[in-house]
C-alpha cells in the first residue's frame, strides 16, 4: 500500500486507476485509526474498486481551545493498520497542500440548517471547517463513494446536505458506529481518557440505550426526557454539553409526528469531549 502525500503524486496515481475503469472509494480521516475506521474502509471495499483513506488533521475544523496541538499523529500505526484491512492508498498531505494561500485566505463552505444547534453550538465554525475541508478532498480525489461514520450523526448530515446541495457528484455512504465491549464508541479521544474516567465513560451509551427505550415504549414529551438524560448524564460524573432528541433527517428539535428520531448526546470527562447518538423508529 502506498502513501502519498502531495496532490500531484495523487493526481498521477489516480489517473492510472480511471484509465482501468475502476471506481474509487474514500474514506476521510484525521488519523489515530481504530476499529470504527477500518469498519469504514471495508464498507468503501466493498462499494469501490480502490480505497483512498485520507489521514489529515484539519486545522480549520478546530476552535481556539481545542486539541489540535495534541491531537494524535500516529501515522506509521495508521499504514499498517490500512495494510491489513485492504486499502489501497493512504493520502497524507500537508496543510500546506490543503490550504495553499492559507487557512485565513481559504475559501469557505457553509451548510446551513443542519450545522446548527447540536455539536455546531458549542464548536463555533467547526463544520464550516469539516464542509470545506471535505469539499476539498472531494475535489482533489474525485471518488464516486465516500463513507463516514454515524459515531458523527450531525456531521454525516451536514456532509449529505453539502452534496446535494453543491451537486457533488459522489456518493455518500453511512457506516453504523463501532463500540468497545462496554457500549463506549470508539474515539480516538477516548484515549485520552484516564482509567476513572474511562471507566464511567460508557454511561453516555447507556443513557442513551434507556432513554431510546422509553421513546420506543410510548413517550413523546421529548424536552422532559433529555432533561432527564442529562440529568442521569450529570449525576454519574459527567459535565454536560448537550442531550438532544431530534428529527433524524433535519436535526431539529423531535415533534410528536416525526417517526424517525435520534438522541444525540455530548459530554465532558475531565476535559475529553465525547459524542454519541441512537437514531429510534416510532
Ligand atoms: N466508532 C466509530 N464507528 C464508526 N465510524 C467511526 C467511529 N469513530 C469515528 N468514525 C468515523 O471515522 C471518520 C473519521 O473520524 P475521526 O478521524 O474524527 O475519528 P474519531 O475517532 O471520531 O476521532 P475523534 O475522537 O476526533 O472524534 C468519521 O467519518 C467518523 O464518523
Ligand atoms: C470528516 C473529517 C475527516 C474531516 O476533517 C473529520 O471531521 C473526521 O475525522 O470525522
Ligand atoms: N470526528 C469529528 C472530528 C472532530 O471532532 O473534529
Amino acid at each position: 500500500m502506498r502513501t502519498v502525500h502531495s496532490l500531484k503524486e495523487l493526481r498521477a496515481i489516480l489517473r492510472g486507476y480511471r484509465q482501468q475503469e475502476k471506481t474509487i472509494g474514500l474514506v476521510p480521516t484525521m488519523g489515530n485509526l481504530h476499529e470504527g475506521h477500518i469498519s469504514l474502509v471495508r464498507k468503501a471495499a466493498e462499494a469501490a474498486d480502490v480505497v483512498v483513506t485520507s489521514i489529515f488533521v484539519n486545522p480549520m475544523q478546530f476552535g481556539a481551545n481545542e486539541d489540535l496541538d495534541t491531537y494524535p499523529r500516529t501515522l506509521i500505526d495508521d499504514q499498517n493498520k490500512l495494510d491489513e484491512a485492504g486499502n489501497t492508498l493512504v493520502f497524507a498531505p500537508s496543510a500546506e497542500e490543503v490550504y495553499p494561500d492559507g487557512l485565513a485566505r481559504h475559501t469557505r463552505v457553509i451548510v446551513p440548517d443542519v450545522s446548527d444547534g447540536h455539536c455546531g453550538a458549542s464548536r463555533s465554525g467547526h463544520f464550516e471547517g469539516v464542509a470545506t475541508v471535505v469539499s476539498v478532498l472531494f475535489n482533489m480525489i474525485q471518488p464516486d463513494f465516500a463513507v463516514f461514520g454515524e459515531k458523527d450523526f450531525q456531521q454525516l448530515a451536514v456532509i449529505r446536505k453539502m452534496v446535494r446541495d453543491l451537486m457533488i457528484p459522489v456518493e455518500v455512504i453511512g457506516a453504523p458506529t463501532v463500540r468497545e465491549d462496554d457500549g463506549l464508541a470508539k474515539s480516538s479521544r477516548n484515549g485520552y481518557l484516564s482509567a476513572e474516567d474511562r471507566k464511567t465513560a460508557p454511561v453516555i451509551y447507556q443513557v442513551l440505550q434507556a432513554t431510546a427505550a422509553k421513546i420506543v415504549d410510548g413517550r413523546d414529551d421529548f424536552l422532559a426526557l433529555a432533561q432527564e438524560a442529562g440529568e442521569s448524564l450529570g449525576a454519574a460524573g459527567l459535565r454536560l454539553d448537550y442531550f438532544n432528541i431530534a428529527n433524524s433527517q433535519t436535526l431539529k428539535p423531535a415533534t410528536q409526528e416525526d417517526r424517525e428520531v435520534t438522541l444525540l448526546a455530548a459530554a465532558y470527562l475531565g476535559s475529553t469531549r465525547l459524542i454519541d447518538n441512537i437514531s429510534v423508529t416510532r
